[in-house]
């Protein structure tokens, strides 16, 4: 209840109804709130029919003819091959690669795109594409909607990814989930790193390296999925409860 000066010169109905005013209530949070629920509706609509999907994440200025280009096109065409539909962010660089190799392969070739300051349209390789507004309702798309992710060299967009991707595997939100490194010699020093920094310090667990498999060869990385997939749920997780009780208990 409102009154005295709290009451609004005008009702909720003749500001739905007149289109005087000014607009800039459009980009006020409770409005936006809407939108990113729109976002979500949409996603989820368009992406529920999907067959099971691998998001393959790198690098947006990889150049064609480039070998992580190569790379990409391969793993894309691998995956297609034994049935996945294959998500990229539908940009450039190896999210195209992906694509590409996916759409030769006669697989499904997905793009869920970024609105970014600069113009772009998805890769002429995606053949069901979705523009997002914000970041995290289309990060929730490339969780939801795939089993694995293959990650190729990138930038920090592709180390967000994959991080993002690593934590929700470490904190058990989700499971059954492999996580392939493509590119021995680029994330060779990170894994590097992550042993002999984080772990040796104690910021993480002595199985939480394994969350991360490396090659270069885009059939081991599908060969990877597909067996960690086929894995029953309740083994994944009783492994990990082990490693967990093992380190606790100091063995
Ligand atoms: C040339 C350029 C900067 C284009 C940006 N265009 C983009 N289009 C779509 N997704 C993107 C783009 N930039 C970053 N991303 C997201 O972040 C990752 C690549 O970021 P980066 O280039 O590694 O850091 C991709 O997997 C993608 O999901």
């Amino acid at each position: 209840m409102l009154r005295g000066d709290l009451v609004p010169d005008s009702t909720h109905d003749q500001r739905l109804l007149d289109r005087k005013g000014p607009t800039d209530w459009l980009h006020m949070d409770p409005w936006r709130v809407l939108r990113i629920q729109a976002e979500f509706v949409e996603g989820f609509g368009s992406l529920a029919d999907l067959p099971p999907a691998v998001t393959v994440f790198g690098s947006a200025r990889t150049s064609r003819g480039s070998a992580d280009y190569d790379m990409g096109v391969r793993v894309g065409h691998a995956l297609a091959k034994v049935g996945y539909a294959v998500i990229t962010g539908g940009g450039p660089g190896v999210m195209e690669a992906a694509n590409k190799g996916a759409l030769e392969a006669g697989g499904i070739s997905v793009g869920l795109g970024i609105e970014l300051p600069h113009e772009q349209r998805l890769n002429e390789y995606v053949d069901l594409g979705i523009e997002f507004r914000y970041f995290f309702v289309r990060k929730t798309m490339f969780v939801k909607y795939s089993e694995a992710f293959v990650v190729l060299p990138g930038g920090f967009g592709t180390l967000d990814e994959l991080f993002e991707a690593v934590t929700l595997v470490q904190t058990g939100k989700i499971t059954k989930f492999p996580i392939v490194l493509m590119g021995t010699t680029y994330w060779q020093p990170l894994l590097d790193w992550i042993k002999g920094t984080l772990l040796v310090e104690g910021m993480i667990s002595p199985a939480d390296p394994e969350l991360l498999h490396l090659t270069d060869d885009p059939d081991e990385a599908v060969r990877i999925i597909v067996e960690s997939n086929s894995k029953p749920e309740q083994e994944i997780i009783e492994a990990r409860v082990r490693a967990a009780s093992e380190e606790e208990n100091g063995t």
